[in-house]
C-alpha cells in the first residue's frame, strides 16, 4: 500500500492541466483564467471629477470668493472649453474635467447666484478629481491562472474585456457500480439501496468547476461494466464507485485493464478509502476507482479527485488545504493507516465523531472536517493541535 501523498503524486502525474476557451464575460464567474488578460484602455480614461460641485482653478479658492459659471460637464457630456481664473464649470460625479480646471469645490462649500458662485467660509480641502488612468492603465494585466470572482468579472467589464479565455472544464463521468443500486425516487428491491456516492459526488464536481455527468448504474457483471465504461468515451476523467474491493463480485479494477486501463496503483494505507485506484485509459482519459462505502467515496473525492480537478483547471498540483485546530477531547492511537476522521471545528476546537464507519452519511452531513491522524499516531490528549481538511 503507498501513502496519501505518493498517491497524490502519481494523480497529478496523470492529470495535465487541460486547454482554454473563451467565454462571455456573463459567463466567466468561477471559471479559471486560463491566460493573462491585458486592459484595453485606461481607468478613468479622462481626469474625472469625484463630487457634484464646481470645477474651479485651485489658485482661486479662496474664501468669499466669486467665480462666474460658464458651463456644465456632466458623466457622458463633457465642456468643451477651457476654465481660466475667475471662472467656475458646473460638474458632476464622473464627468471629465475641464481643460484649466484642476479642483472640485463641493456644492455644499458654495453658494450659488444664477450665474456665479460665491465659496463660502469653511470649503473642503479635498480636490476631488480622480487622475486618468488611476484605477489602472492600457495594458495592466490580470494573471492566470486565477479562480474569476465577481470582482475580477467587474474589473474585466471595466478593462473592456468582452470574452475570456478560461480553462475549459473538465467533463467528467461518474459510474456507479452494483446490482444493489437503484436510483432515487426508484422503488427499490428488497436487497437494493439507493446510489447515493454519485450524486454526492457530482455535486462536489459541479463545485470545483466540472461537468459532471451520471452514467447508467453499471451491474456487477463484466458485459455491463464494459458498455459503461464505452459510454464514457468523451470524458476527461471517469469516476467509478464501488467493485475496488477483494470480493468476487469486484470486478470494476479487472474490466478496465482489459479495456486497456494502465494502472497506476491500487490501494492506499488511508482510511476510509484503502482501496483506491487509479490509472490512464486506453483514450487517454484518467480513470480514478473509489471504493463503494458512501463516505469512503466521498472522503476520497475530497482527498483524491477535487486535488485532480484543481490540476486540470490549471491550477498546480496542490493536496487538498489543511488547517490546525485545537483537540476538544482526547483520541486513542491511530493504527498503520492515514486516518480522516470525520469531525466538527467550532472556534478553533475540533471534536471526531464517536462513530467513524465508513457506511455513515449522516455523520458526514454533520461533519465540517476530516481530522488527520498519520500513521501510527500515538494517543493524543485535550489542547493538543492537530490538523484538518475542512470539508
Ligand atoms: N475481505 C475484505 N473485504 C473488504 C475489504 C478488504 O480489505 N477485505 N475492504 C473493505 C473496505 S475498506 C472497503 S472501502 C470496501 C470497498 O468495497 P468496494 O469498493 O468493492 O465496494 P462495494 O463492495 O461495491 O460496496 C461497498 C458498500 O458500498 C455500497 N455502495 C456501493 N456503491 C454505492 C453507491 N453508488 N451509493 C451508495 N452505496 C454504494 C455498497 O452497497 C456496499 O454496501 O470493501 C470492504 N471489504
Ligand atoms: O477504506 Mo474502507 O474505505 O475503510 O471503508
Amino acid at each position: 500500500m503507498i501513502s496519501v501523498s505518493e498517491a497524490l503524486s502519481h494523480l497529478f502525474a496523470l492529470a495535465g492541466p487541460l486547454e482554454s476557451e473563451s467565454v462571455p464575460l456573463s459567463k466567466a464567474n468561477g471559471r479559471v483564467l486560463g491566460q493573462d488578460v491585458f486592459a484595453r484602455r485606461d481607468q478613468p480614461p479622462f481626469s474625472a471629477s469625484a463630487m457634484d460641485g464646481y470645477a474651479v482653478c485651485a489658485k482661486d479658492v479662496v474664501s468669499g470668493a466669486t467665480l462666474e459659471v460658464i458651463g456644465e460637464a456632466a458623466a457622458g457630456h463633457g465642456f468643451s472649453g477651457t476654465v481660466t481664473t475667475g471662472q467656475a464649470v458646473r460638474i458632476f460625479t464622473g464627468a471629465p474635467v475641464p481643460v484649466g480646471a484642476d479642483r472640485v469645490v463641493i456644492q455644499e462649500d458654495v453658494s450659488r447666484d444664477s450665474s456665479t458662485i460665491t465659496l463660502g467660509d469653511k470649503i473642503d480641502a479635498g480636490f476631488h478629481i480622480r487622475p486618468a488612468g488611476g484605477d489602472f492603465s492600457e495594458g495592466d494585466r490580470l494573471s492566470a491562472p486565477r479562480v474569476l470572482t465577481p470582482s475580477d468579472i467587474a474589473l474585466m467589464a471595466s478593462m473592456n474585456i468582452a470574452n475570456v479565455p478560461v480553462i475549459r472544464k473538465p467533463r467528467v463521468a461518474i459510474m456507479s457500480t452494483g446490482d444493489e443500486l437503484v436510483m432515487p425516487g426508484e422503488t427499490p428491491g428488497p436487497d437494493q439501496i439507493i446510489s447515493s456516492n454519485s450524486f454526492g459526488l457530482q455535486a462536489l464536481l459541479r463545485d470545483l468547476g466540472a461537468e459532471a455527468r451520471l452514467l447508467p448504474i453499471a451491474k456487477d457483471t463484466r458485459s455491463s461494466l464494459e458498455t459503461a465504461f464505452s459510454m464514457a468515451d468523451d470524458a476527461d476523467l471517469v469516476i467509478t464507485i464501488g467493485g475496488a474491493s477483494v470480493g468476487d463480485h469486484d470486478l470494476v479494477g479487472d474490466v478496465a485493464v482489459d479495456l486497456g486501463m494502465s494502472r497506476s496503483f491500487y490501494k492506499i494505507a488511508m482510511r476510509p478509502g484503502k482501496p483506491l485506484m487509479a490509472g490512464r485509459l486506453e483514450n487517454g482519459a484518467v480513470m480514478i476507482g473509489l471504493p463503494g462505502n458512501p463516505v469512503s467515496a466521498m472522503v476520497c473525492g475530497h482527498i483524491f479527485m477535487a486535488p485532480v480537478i484543481r490540476q486540470m483547471l490549471g491550477l498546480g498540483p496542490s493536496a487538498p488545504q489543511e488547517e490546525t485546530a485545537l483537540l476538544a477531547a482526547p483520541l486513542s492511537a491511530n493504527g498503520p493507516r492515514q486516518h480522516y476522521m470525520r469531525a466538527r471545528v467550532e472556534a478553533g476546537r475540533i471534536t471526531a465523531f464517536e462513530r467513524q464507519d465508513s457506511s455513515l452519511l449522516t455523520i458526514l452531513s454533520q461533519a465540517n472536517a476530516l481530522l488527520i491522524r498519520p500513521p501510527h499516531d500515538p494517543e493524543r490528549v485535550s489542547g493538543e493541535t492537530v490538523r484538518y481538511v475542512p470539508l
